[in-house]
């Protein structure tokens, strides 16, 4: 579709080429003709035959481009049935007014990632209009007390409301680029929603809906007063959801996830008209969904294999040569602890990388080089501790971990400098640097900082920019899966990167640090 293949021009410029994994998805998944070969044109079946809904599985190394893989057939997918039906002047019944009804359904599995893509998906569709809404506000986690709580609930409720009543041509939250002008007469739902498993299930079976049973047992009554406990009401409706991306499906089907997004495809289907048989049986049965799904993943663990086996055996398995590799771009070093104070060896190694930045000079815009790192811990605690030390000694950083008040505030903003962003360009003549007020009206220009400490939270998913060209490994990856992901944060799309992997090299107890390094060698192309 010429407005998806401009926009993707615009972001990627004019002499980008797919990536394997796109090609693949070019190949399978878009339907060509002569005559569209003739224009230069693809285009995607848009059956709705329910005989024939389609399940893929995309699966390549990170930073491969598979987002933009599955984001292109589901976005043309959604437009050309929608510009078919407009053509066939056969209005559709209408659907209960105070409900999101989308038709593309993306689902990932933290707010980080849920607030990039629809960001990303939205990027995509200057030219072609499809509505993006992102649901993550309100999915901050109960460990975020109940004032956070009720603010994104506030917040995302209002959105939602603009979305679905419109705000008299007002522009909703411009800013997080969620959202756009729609004037009040057009009334129109979202065409995506992108957000969590656990999100999604609130807003279409209402908010508490798991506590329901729980919270109106006998032994428990008591002590919420005796009052009846009722879920909230709904404010999403499934029936018109036609395509499914589940985005890191090795996460959305481990055992902290699976339930919901079981249950999520359950509630689509039985939405749609087609309730899935109770599944009785280990044994292979392939679930025919009422919808296309798409599933991605950069690794693929013997528990999702397993998953993919039983549940969808006739899921078309797209696969890139360099799966559970490292990219191409990636160095990796392994750094041996001193013996002496682990935190002061991480300061020494980050003021070592900005050394050697000083020494490769201004970079060709003329600008100051100073890498940005990212730093993978395997505790919040850990994460707190690190933080607190390399500010003491005077390296300025941002630590995130799932328990982080940041995360609260419902937007990416906590990671601004670090997330790859077509519309967060850093001004030129002030890289890596915010204008402050002071009190005496005076501007002044502070560095922002240079280092993300963080746990696994952040190694799923998020694309980084090409200025995060270090990953520290400072904890043992408790399993390799665990460390192409994090590793996989820089080195992403052909840029440079680097990953260096702390350990004891020597002496005892250095054995841990000789298996990584062996595992790790295993990952090299
Ligand atoms: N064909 C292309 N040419 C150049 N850059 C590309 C191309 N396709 C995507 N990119 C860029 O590559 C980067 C990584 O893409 P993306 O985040 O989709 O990777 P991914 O495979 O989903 O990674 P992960 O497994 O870590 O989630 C993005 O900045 C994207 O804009």
């Amino acid at each position: 579709m010429e407005g998806l293949l401009s926009s993707i021009k615009d972001i990627l410029g004019d002499t980008a080429k797919p990536t394997p994994i796109q090609a693949l998805t070019l190949k399978n998944l878009f339907h060509r003709t002569t005559r569209d070969e003739q224009l230069g044109q693809y285009r995607i079946s848009t059956t709705t035959n329910p005989g024939i809904w389609r399940q893929y599985l995309l699966a390549s190394e990170t930073g491969s481009g598979k987002s933009i893989a599955y984001l292109l057939p589901m976005l043309q997918y959604l437009k050309q049935t929608e510009l078919d039906q407009e053509q066939k002047r056969n209005p559709k019944p209408p659907l209960p007014s105070h409900l999101l009804h989308p038709r593309g359904l993306v689902l990932a599995p933290t707010h980080e990632l849920s607030r990039q893509l629809s960001k990303f998906a939205k990027s995509l569709l200057h030219n072609i209009k499809l509505r993006v809404l992102c649901t993550s506000q309100a999915n901050a986690g109960s460990s975020t007390g109940r004032s956070g709580r009720k603010e994104t609930a506030r917040k995302l409720k209002e959105d939602l409301s603009a979305l679905i009543y419109g705000t008299d041509g007002a522009i909703t939250n411009a800013d997080d680029g969620e959202f756009e002008i729609r004037p009040r007469k057009s009334r129109r739902s979202a065409d995506i929603v992108v957000g969590t498993p656990m999100k999604a299930l609130e807003m279409v079976r209402g908010w508490g809906w798991d506590k329901v049973e729980e919270r109106n047992m006998p032994e428990n009554s008591s002590q919420f007063g005796g009052r009846q406990f009722y879920a909230g009401k709904p404010e999403m409706g499934l029936s018109e959801v036609e395509y499914v991306v589940i985005d890191e499906a090795d996460v959305l089907f481990d055992k902290d996830f699976r339930e919901a997004t079981r249950l999520l495809l359950s509630d689509i289907s039985a939405a749609r008209g087609h309730p899935l048989p109770p599944s009785t049986t280990t044994a292979p049965q392939h679930t025919n969904y009422p919808f296309h799904l798409i599933l991605t993943s950069a690794t693929i663990p013997w528990s999702l294999a397993n998953h993919l086996d039983t549940h969808h055996p006739n899921l078309t398995r797209l696969v890139s040569p360099n799966l559970h590799r490292l990219p191409q771009t990636l160095r990796t070093e392994h750094v041996g602890w001193t013996g002496g104070n682990r935190d002061a060896d991480v300061v020494k190694r980050i003021k070592r990388v900005w050394a050697e930045d000083a020494l490769r000079g201004p970079d060709a815009h003329g600008r100051r080089q100073k890498s940005k790192i990212l730093v993978f811990c395997n505790k919040s605690t850990r994460v707190d501790a690190l933080s607190a030390y390399l500010k003491e000694h005077g390296v300025d950083n941002v630590a995130l971990s799932g328990t982080s008040g940041e995360r609260r505030h419902g937007s990416n903003h906590h990671l601004d400098g670090f997330l790859n962003s077509s519309r967060e360009r850093i001004p030129a003549a002030s890289p890596g640097s915010t204008q402050i007020v002071l009190s005496s009206g005076e501007k002044k220009r502070v560095e922002e900082p240079h280092v993300l400490i963080t746990t696994s939270l952040l190694s799923r998913g998020l694309d980084f920019a090409p200025s995060v060209r270090h990953v520290f490994v400072v904890d043992s990856p408790r399993n390799m899966i665990d460390f192409l992901h994090r590793a996989g944060r820089s080195g992403r799309a052909g840029n440079q990167g680097k990953v260096v992997v702390f350990g004891k090299l020597r002496g005892r107890g250095s054995s841990v640090a000789k298996d990584v390094r062996r595992k790790v060698g295993a990952l090299v192309m």
